[in-house]
């Protein structure tokens, strides 16, 4: 059934009997019209200060309104000096949105109707094909809810100097977007940048869908974001509703009943929902609201319902469709996409208080900024170069790093076989690749192989990006994830205009602080460095096809 434009169905009937007990609870206690009043006493006492000023997405389908209009006029004034090309700079809840809005609208991942540059990356070579764009049509909307995060003003910086190096004046073509009193705002005003637009600031990261996190870069691409908004306007009352057919209090219980039995896992499948890279935004969602204390869903995205891990996944998996119910699906969740982010949002919130947390926090992300900025500091003091330790093997141009637990592997694929044996069962394998994720695309591979081989629920992540992601989970979660960490070398680094490091060197530093953060927390890391991307990542992909479990 359809409230609103979106659904819910718990295919499963094992699962939906199970969630049974949980949405009588949810309905008899009123909690999701309580949430849609904002109460945030849902969460207990430790949650209730945050939770305060974390609530106002429950209605950005009326306070975002204003923006409409305002946009509107900003892409007209753009477009009549042939501006029309948006590079968008920033990490996690700041660019995964405008990504899914723009792709969905135009119907497609590359170019189409409304065309969108997501930078969310270090990677040098990825930030120069960006700058190597036509400049002379290109705005740069930069978008950092705390405006204090590295990617996004290192990025900010080179666009600036090459704008000018240019001949353009490099402030007529920023667009900020940041919270109110930021430093970034500041600095935005000193310069005289061409417009700040402020977010909600009660609104977290990684619900700011639809404030103007959301909605700016959407707009300036061309997307209609009052109708986006009429989206989820339509489904809200549905989802406000204290009833046994709300999508969102049956999606939030059986997600709860499902964790709660040991089935921790998400595996989403999109299945012709007609949302395209939908699971990359719901992953930051749900893994960065619910991956702490030990506790949490672990989203693992997935090529399609019947690619590994959906189609053969094990008691500790959760498997759903964005879209129609297909194959084995035991949940499915359809609908226009404004009307699924208002969904899933208010689903994760009502999962994290069964599961018992606090889904407005992240309280683990910060310790591998801090470890990146550690090394970075120890780089630059030239007291303790941050040089890694000499591989344990190099295998053709492909350099094994790892912790005792490695031993002595005599190859690549021993080396990722040690790996895979030391999780535990029903843990899983997260390939991190701090790699250009469209030169560097075929890296993807790997999350379906390894997946089929060893029959573990298995991710994959681009870094940095993951790291506003669930780069939480991996930290705060359940403690039972392996890690395969791959980097590469650099051809042609990139200098950050006023910082003592470069692009390539931020790269670095930021996957070796998050391997030693991994590691301190127990967990295997297996760190494969490409000297040559390509030749490596053939290697790599003929090795995990040797994998077993
Ligand atoms: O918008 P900001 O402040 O630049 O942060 C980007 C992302 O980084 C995180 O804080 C995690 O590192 C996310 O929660 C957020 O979406």
């Amino acid at each position: 059934m359809s409230a609103g434009g979106v659904s819910v169905s718990l295919v499963d009937p094992q699962l939906a009997d199970a969630a049974a007990a949980l949405v009588e609870k949810l309905v008899g206690d009123g909690v999701a019209s309580a949430l849609a009043r904002q109460d945030a006493t849902l969460w207990g006492p430790d949650a209730q200060s945050e939770a305060s000023r974390r609530l106002s997405w429950v209605s950005l389908h009326e306070s975002s309104r204003p923006l409409v209009d305002r946009l509107t006029a900003l892409r007209g004034d753009l477009h009549a000096e042939g501006v029309d090309r948006v590079v968008l700079a920033g990490m996690g809840g700041s660019s995964l949105a405008p990504e899914v809005i723009c792709h969905t609208r135009s119907g497609s991942a590359v170019g189409g109707e409304h065309p969108i540059t997501v930078l969310d990356t270090t990677d040098p070579g990825q930030v120069s094909d960006a700058l190597a764009g036509d400049l002379s049509r290109t705005v740069l909307v930069v978008s950092s809810k705390s405006g204090g995060t590295v990617e996004t003003d290192s990025q900010r910086r080179t666009f600036a100097q090459v704008f000018a190096a240019n001949g353009i004046d490099a402030a007529s073509r920023m667009v900020v977007v940041t919270d109110p009193g930021t430093k970034l705002e500041e600095l935005a005003g000193n310069l005289g940048y061409r417009a700040t637009i402020e977010a909600d600031p009660d609104v977290g990261g990684r619900y700011s869908a639809l404030t103007a996190f959301g909605l700016v870069p959407s707009a300036l691409a061309g997307v209609d974001v009052g109708a986006l908004l009429g989206e989820a306007a339509a489904a809200a009352p549905a989802l406000a509703a204290d009833s046994a057919d709300n999508p969102a209090v049956l999606l939030g219980a059986a997600l709860a009943a499902a964790h709660n039995a040991g089935a921790e896992k998400v595996v989403l499948a999109d299945s012709g929902s007609g949302l395209i890279g939908f699971g990359d935004w719901a992953e930051q969602l749900i893994a960065e609201s619910t991956g702490k204390q030990g506790l949490g869903l672990l989203p693992v995205v997935v090529e399609n319902p019947d690619a590994p891990g959906f189609v053969d996944h094990g008691s500790d998996a959760t498997v759903v469709t964005i879209g129609p119910a297909v194959g084995n699906a035991q949940i499915a969740a359809e609908g226009t996409l404004g009307g699924q982010f208002l969904l899933w949002e208010t689903a994760v919130a009502l999962a994290g208080r069964l599961i018992g947390i606090n889904p407005f926090d992240q309280p683990d992300v910060e310790s591998a900024k801090q470890a990146t900025r550690d090394l970075l500091a120890e780089a630059d003091s030239g007291s303790a170069p941050s040089k890694d330790e000499a591989p344990v093997l190099v295998d053709g141009s492909v350099e094994v790093r790892g912790g005792p637990w490695l031993g002595s592997p005599g190859t690549l694929a021993e080396a990722i076989q040690t790996l895979v044996n030391a999780a535990p069962d029903h843990g899983y394998v997260a390939v991190q690749a701090y790699l250009d994720r469209l030169d560097d695309a075929s890296a993807i591979v790997l999350r379906a192989e390894v997946a089929a081989r060893t029959g573990l629920q298995t991710t994959f992540g681009w870094g940095p990006r993951f790291l506003h992601s669930t780069g939480q989970y991996h930290k705060g979660g359940h403690q039972n994830g392996v890690f395969l960490q791959i980097t590469g070398s650099v051809a042609d680094d990139l200098a950050i205009p006023d910082q003592p490091f470069t692009f390539g060197q931020l790269q670095h530093a930021q996957a070796a602080g998050d391997a030693q953060v991994l590691t301190d927390h127990g967990r295997p890391v297996l760190r494969v460095h490409l000297a040559d991307r390509a030749a490596g990542l053939v290697a790599l992909a003929n090795a995990v096809t040797e994998v077993t479990r």
